[in-house]
């Protein structure tokens, strides 16, 4: 596999003063090849959004390397890496309400990626049009407000808005979120539509496992701030091997019932740790239902497991 996008071990660390720091993303290390979807899972907090916008240059980060087609990108982005990044790489973002400006036209927010290059209005408006139907909707749309448009159709402006600079890697951050489950499934098909016809390599950051096994190559699921297992999809959701990826997929209901009946059913105990005051040893201590009461000192490694595409990071699962 050619790695298009590699973290060597990306940290991004939030000072909150009084020597406190939230540990949002505490030494990531992962590759995703091209063409590849890489699903990133983890409840609320754990620091998936951190590693997108840190992945994107949206975030200085704090230790770490971003290598992009082989090149190490800068730690702190000037306003000329975005220039020179944007076209390569893309973000869509969660909430299409707050990501649309209001007082722009559909048009306008959709060619800004075109700014700065050599096209004339009529070939930018001509690009528009192009990318409104590729995303659904239709050319006389341009000339509309934001809020004149449900939440589906937003998201698909925001996909434009993206896309319209054919980059080669896209972060989605939970795309369908915010979305009536009615259209859920629409964007995602059409993201994954695009993906194919585009050749796009994407991370698509969700709290759905179900959609992200439908729509991902690999999945990796993050915990605390760290990875603690990642490999296929398909094997990760049916046949999970950290107690925090069983206890995940367990609480995210399957809605075919034969596939169901396939998984493990555990239940998670306590609170979320503050990422402020990180555990050591086992991050998962205290909350992992199949060790209790004595939870070793491991390292936070990620191990490979049955082979190198199957990595957790957990003492009860030793490398063969
Ligand atoms: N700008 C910031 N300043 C301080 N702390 C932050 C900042 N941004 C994020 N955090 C903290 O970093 C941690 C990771 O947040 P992040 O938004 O990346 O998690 P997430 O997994 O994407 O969550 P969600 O699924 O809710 O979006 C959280 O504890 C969050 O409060």
């Amino acid at each position: 596999m050619t790695a298009l996008v590699k973290l060597d071990d990306l940290r991004k660390y939030f000072d909150l003063g009084r020597g406190q720091r939230v540990h949002a993303v505490d030494g990531i290390s992962l590759e995703i090849a091209e063409g590849e979807t890489l699903g990133l899972v983890g409840e609320s907090g754990s620091g998936k959004s951190t590693l997108g916008k840190a992945l994107l240059g949206l975030h200085d980060k704090s230790a770490g390397t971003v290598y992009y087609g082989g090149q190490a990108l800068p730690q702190r982005y000037k306003a000329a890496d975005f220039q020179r990044l944007a076209s390569r790489m893309q973000m869509i973002f969660q909430d299409p309400y707050s990501s649309l400006n209001p007082r722009m036209t559909v048009g306008e927010i959709i060619a800004e990626g075109l700014r700065g290059r050599k096209l004339s209005n009529s070939q930018k408006q001509q690009r528009v049009a192009e990318w409104l139907d590729r995303v659904g909707l239709s050319a006389g749309h341009a000339s509309r407000y934001p809020h004149e448009f449900s939440g589906g159709q937003r998201q698909r402006i925001g996909i434009a808005r993206a896309l319209i600079m054919e980059p080669e890697f896209v972060v989605c951050d939970e795309p369908i979120s915010a979305l009536d489950v009615s259209v859920q499934a629409q964007v995602v098909n059409l993201l994954n539509n695009l993906k194919q016809s585009m050749g796009l390599t994407m991370l698509f950051i969700a709290h759905d496992l179900s959609m992200v096994r439908y729509i991902s190559d690999r999945m990796a699921v993050m915990y605390l701030g760290a990875l603690v297992e990642i490999g296929p999809a398909s094997d990760v959701y049916f046949s999970p091997k950290h107690p925090y990826t069983q206890v995940l997929t367990a609480s995210n209901p399957e809605p075919d019932p034969e596939l169901e009946k396939q998984r493990a059913s555990t239940t998670i105990q306590g609170e979320i740790p503050s990422p402020v005051n990180v555990p050591t040893g086992c991050r998962f201590a205290g909350r992992c239902p199949k060790v209790m009461p004595v939870c070793r000192e491991v390292t936070p490694q990620l191990l490979p497991l049955v082979d190198e595409d199957r990595l957790v990071a957990c003492h009860l699962y030793q490398p063969e």
